[in-house]
């Protein structure tokens, strides 16, 4: 039988001198195979490399001479280490030596296996919420001549049967019973409908004690003679059989079912288990036999660190059993973690059981040997219908406990029970080059322009480079052994090199070590490259040059160190690549603190459009929620609502949506869970993309981020050009004429006062030329209605519930201004007896304002200021009039503030206790009229300065805007 590489390798290390051990090379020059392939498989195997082998036999080596004999001098090791045929620097003895009291710690844990505390250490939190109850359960098991009648109580699902199998374990260990001594289990449940056939089968019975007694029959009591007897369920057992145990209890005698005379003797240790309230459901006097009472506390009483081993713990376990290396989310763990089970850890584990399955399953047409389970995945499972636990101190606690991937090993050794969440090494071997061109060739396809293009491949860099970022922050360390067989030594001295002549140069910069490893091996591959001659090529240059240039700079003269030391060219392209890697150098903070994404969509086109988004730009954070058409809309808000909460970082969620009912989805996670949100109402790739890349490169908040995708949208429905001179108007349309279209004019009016609509039937015969008409006398905003008239030049609006009170329809109306003056007053926009120290105070804080409520973008602050700088905007009376670019404003507003003491306001030291700042777009002039009419006119701002609210404020203003 052909024997796998695999196996080979196990095979040739198990052999080897284990005091010179072999390398990846030497293996892998003896399997005539690479040797990245042995690097690859030795790693899988969850072997250490060669240095660290021989150092843990040395190590032991050393400990076990110290012990023999108390301190030997530092030669007397050497040679007797020589003696074994095992070399080591007396610098590895130093720091062996150093950290001796670390190693005799580490390789003692090792020692003391098979001690007897083991049996209850495959229990998770046997170091935590379980020490307590081991400890009882050990003192019930010792106490002579042969232990204590146990009865352990819990929760269903918490363990009880696997407590109880490791008390037998413990007094097998401990000689309590010999080994080979009997364990019986017997579920009193089983036989609930049945007592007396629970009885007999506990009990025995005598040749025709009832009908069907053939013979003489042993039960379980006698079975268990000399060991264990675990009755679990055992509120279950009738009265009598509670009474019967009575006398074995207290006599160690029992009869079998119809027997009178005969006496019978068993020495049997009871462990009972329960679910229920033992008052109300065992005998007082039964209750009062049984000495020892364990109670395991319930899964919700248990820290998050041991729900989490919990739950690493079984997705270890399916790991095992289908062979297949598993990538587990962090937000699935975080899900399973948080959850509330009402079945406890029984019901985790069986809930993981079949994410595996369902992911397991998918992956059968792939045939890869690799899963990952992400948060779609377990979507579909319907995890999230109990709740989950939700304090806010257990969100952030979990997070920092999660790291970002948990990477389950691949067939560990110890199969049943890890302790640790391993995370994922960085694969060293990919090139980045070609992971760009293949995304270049992906992201044409979708034929989204040579603009949107490179932005997306630039999102794709950004993310791989955090990435290696990330990893080398968590210390993941490329294995020096790797380094060596890899990349040139000459290469490996220069760079380092180079980064100790900049940290000189500049103290303040911190160096992340590891990327100086990420970096040699990127060399490496440029350096063949080009004398391969194959091309390089970096969509992004320009932008590198642009957002880094200083790393650019740096990154051209370690090039002109290469290009001397290798005789070589080195393209520009390649150094927008070590620029990007001279900026990973600089030690930062890495924070996944981004906005959420989640897009919900009938069938599976969200999942669908998501994974493609993800594998196009190299994320993983947008969500999708599918919704069977079946599925009731309560449900999808439930689970939408726990996804929310577990993906929200505190920047907030954008929601994609386009299905009317779900359009307020939004609305309803901010209002029960306090998470700021936006809803796109519509579902398209491109938007999408867009969306995700804006929030991955954090581009600004989410205000910021959805107004600019609703502008860009906006501005694409903008294909009819309005014309200034003519009013505006929304035409209602229905079958009629006079019922929903009427509706539909009253809801608009409620919500958008001053608006002018028409409302119009389907089935009036001259529809188009009606309309026609319309538009030559006003700009026609919309259409708004059930049936789409198809006219050309007019944009139609499917009418929803929700669509009143969307921003999309906000806007359209907005920008057309029907009557700006109408709208723009805003009472939180009104500031009454605020203390500010100083202008700049005054304006970050009225920006902050603006800004929030969506009124501006970022680049109106900018503006505003530079508006400052140019000239003062104090006016007569205390008063200042600042103001911004029109062009960066969404919606015209005025906003006003009356301050409780004066500040200077320019050069001159003029002060201000009044200010007027119009926010206006370019074709909302009349607003300005309006202030001017107010600024001008002594008696309103001396009734402006004396009002004590916003209310009073708001009022008067209103009348004039009005008259
Ligand atoms: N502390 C633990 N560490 C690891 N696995 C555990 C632990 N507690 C329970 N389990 C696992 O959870 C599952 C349920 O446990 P078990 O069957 O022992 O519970 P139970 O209380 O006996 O349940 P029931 O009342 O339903 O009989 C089992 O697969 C068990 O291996």
């Amino acid at each position: 039988m052909e024997i796998s590489n695999e196996e080979r390798i196990q095979k040739i290390i198990d052999e080897e001198n284990k005091y010179n051990p072999f390398t990846d090379e030497d293996i892998a020059n003896s399997m005539e195979v690479l040797r990245e392939t042995v690097t690859n498989l030795r790693k899988k195997l969850g072997i250490p490399n060669s240095r660290e082998r021989k150092k843990e036999v040395i190590v032991k080596e050393i400990l076990n001479l110290i012990s023999r004999e108390k301190n030997p001098s530092n030669s007397d090791i050497l040679e007797e280490l020589k003696v074994m045929g095992a070399k080591i620097s007396q610098s590895i003895l130093d720091e062996i030596f150093d950290n001796l009291s670390f190693y005799k710690e580490k390789y003692s844990i090792e020692n003391s296996s098979g001690n007897s505390e083991n049996s209850f250490s495959k229990l998770i939190g046997h170091e935590r919420s379980l020490t307590k109850i081991i400890k009882q359960a050990q003192a019930s098991l010792l106490y002579p001549p042969f232990g204590l009648s146990t009865l352990i109580i819990g929760e269903s699902g918490i363990g009880k049967t696997l407590f109880a199998d490791c008390m037998y374990d413990f007094a097998l260990e401990n000689n309590i019973i010999k080994s080979g001594s009997p364990y019986i289990t017997l579920n009193c449940a089983d036989y609930a409908d049945n007592p007396q056939l629970l009885l007999s089968i506990l009990y025995g019975y005598k040749k025709g004690s009832f009908t069907g007694a053939e013979d003489d029959t042993p039960g379980f009591v006698e079975k268990a003679n000399n060991g264990i007897l675990f009755l679990d369920e055992i509120h279950r057992l009738p009265p009598k059989g509670q009474e019967i145990l009575f006398t074995l209890l207290d006599k160690g005698k029992f009869r079998r079912l119809g027997e009178t005379y005969n006496e019978r003797s068993a020495k049997v240790l009871f462990l009972c288990a329960t679910t229920e309230n033992i008052e109300s459901s065992l005998l007082i006097s039964f209750r009062r036999r049984i000495p020892m009472i364990i109670s395991i506390p319930p899964l919700e009483d248990r820290s998050l660190e041991e729900k989490i081993e919990l739950a690493c713990n079984f997705f270890q376990e399916e790991c095992n059993r289908t062979n297949l290396k598993l990538f587990v989310d962090s937000k699935v763990l975080e899900a399973f973690v948080l959850k509330k089970y009402q079945g406890n850890i029984g019901q985790m584990k069986s809930e993981i059981k079949v994410t595996c399955a369902n992911a397991y399953v998918d992956n059968i047409g792939r045939k890869s040997k690799e899963i990952h389970i992400g948060l779609n995945d377990i979507l579909y499972n319907n995890i999230f219908s109990e709740g989950l636990n939700f304090e806010s101190s257990s969100m952030i606690k979990i997070k920092t406990l999660i790291n970002d991937k948990v990477f389950m090993p691949y067939m560990s050794e110890n199969s049943v029970i890890t302790k640790k969440i391993i995370t994922e090494n960085y694969e060293i071997s990919k090139d980045i080059y070609q992971q760009i061109e293949e995304k270049y060739y992906e992201i044409k396809k979708l034929n989204v322009g040579q603009e949107e293009t490179k932005n997306i491949l630039w999102t794709y860099v950004l993310n791989t480079f955090n990435r290696i970022e990330s990893d080398a922050v968590s210390n993941k360390e490329v294995d020096s052994d790797d380094i060596d067989n890899l990349v040139d030594r000459k290469l490996i001295k220069l760079v380092s090199e180079f980064v100790s002549c900049l940290q000189d140069k500049n103290s303040r910069i911190e160096i992340n070590k590891n990327i100086l490893n990420h970096l040699s091996i990127h060399l490496n591959e440029a350096i063949k490259r080009i004398n391969f001659k194959q091309v390089i090529i970096n969509p992004n240059l320009k932008k590198i040059i642009n957002e880094y240039n200083e790393e650019y700079k740096i990154a051209k003269l370690l090039v002109d160190r290469i290009e001397k030391e290798y005789q070589i060219v080195i393209p520009d392209d390649e150094v927008g690549f070590i620029a990007m890697y001279m900026k990973a150098l600089k030690k930062t903070e890495i924070t996944d603190e981004r906005i959420g994404i989640i897009i919900l969509s009938h069938g599976k086109v969200a999942s669908e459009m998501v994974s493609v988004v993800n594998k196009l730009m190299n994320v993983d954070f947008p969500i999708a929620i599918d919704m069977p058409l079946n599925e009731s809309p309560t449900k999808i808000f439930e689970r939408t609502i726990e996804i929310a909460k577990i993906i929200d970082n505190g920047n907030g969620i954008l929601f994609f949506s386009d299905m009317g009912s779900l359009l307020n989805i939004g609305d309803v996670v901010s209002k029960r869970t306090g998470i700021k949100t936006r809803t796109i109402d519509r579902v398209d790739i491109v938007t999408l993309i867009e969306a995700v890349r804006k929030v991955y490169i954090s581009e600004g908040a989410l205000d910021h981020i959805y107004f600019n995708i609703v502008n860009s949208r906006y501005a694409l429905c903008q294909t009819y050009s309005t014309n200034q001179s003519k009013p505006s108007v929304i035409v209602t349309l229905c079958l009629t004429g006079k019922g929903l279209a009427v509706k539909i004019k009253q809801s608009l009016l409620d919500a958008y006062n001053g608006i002018e609509i028409i409302t119009i039937g389907m089935m009036n015969e001259k529809l188009a030329e009606k309309m026609k008409l319309i538009k030559q006398k006003y700009n026609i905003i919309a259409a708004i209605g059930t049936m789409n008239p198809n006219i050309e030049g007019i944009n139609y609006i499917q009418y929803s519930e929700d669509l009143i009170k969307s921003k999309y329809l906000e806007l359209l109306i907005n920008k057309d201004s029907i009557d700006v003056r109408k709208n723009v007053l805003n009472k939180d926009l009104i500031i009454v007896d605020k203390i500010f120290k100083s202008k700049a105070e005054l304006l970050d804080y009225t920006y902050s304002l603006l800004y929030n409520g969506c009124y501006v973008k970022k680049e109106y602050i900018n503006s505003l200021i530079q508006r400052e700088d140019m000239n003062t905007t104090y006016v007569k009376g205390g008063i200042a009039i600042p103001h911004g670019m029109p062009a960066y404003v969404n919606k015209t507003t005025l906003l006003i503030v009356k301050l409780k003491e004066k500040i200077n306001w320019d050069k001159e030291c003029r002060k201000v206790d009044m200010i007027f700042m119009p926010v206006v777009k370019e074709n909302d002039i009349k607003l300005i009229n309006t202030l001017l009419k107010i600024v001008k006119s002594v008696d309103i701002v001396s009734s402006i300065k004396k009002s004590k609210s916003n209310e009073e404020i708001y009022k008067l203003i209103s009348e004039i805007i009005n008259k």
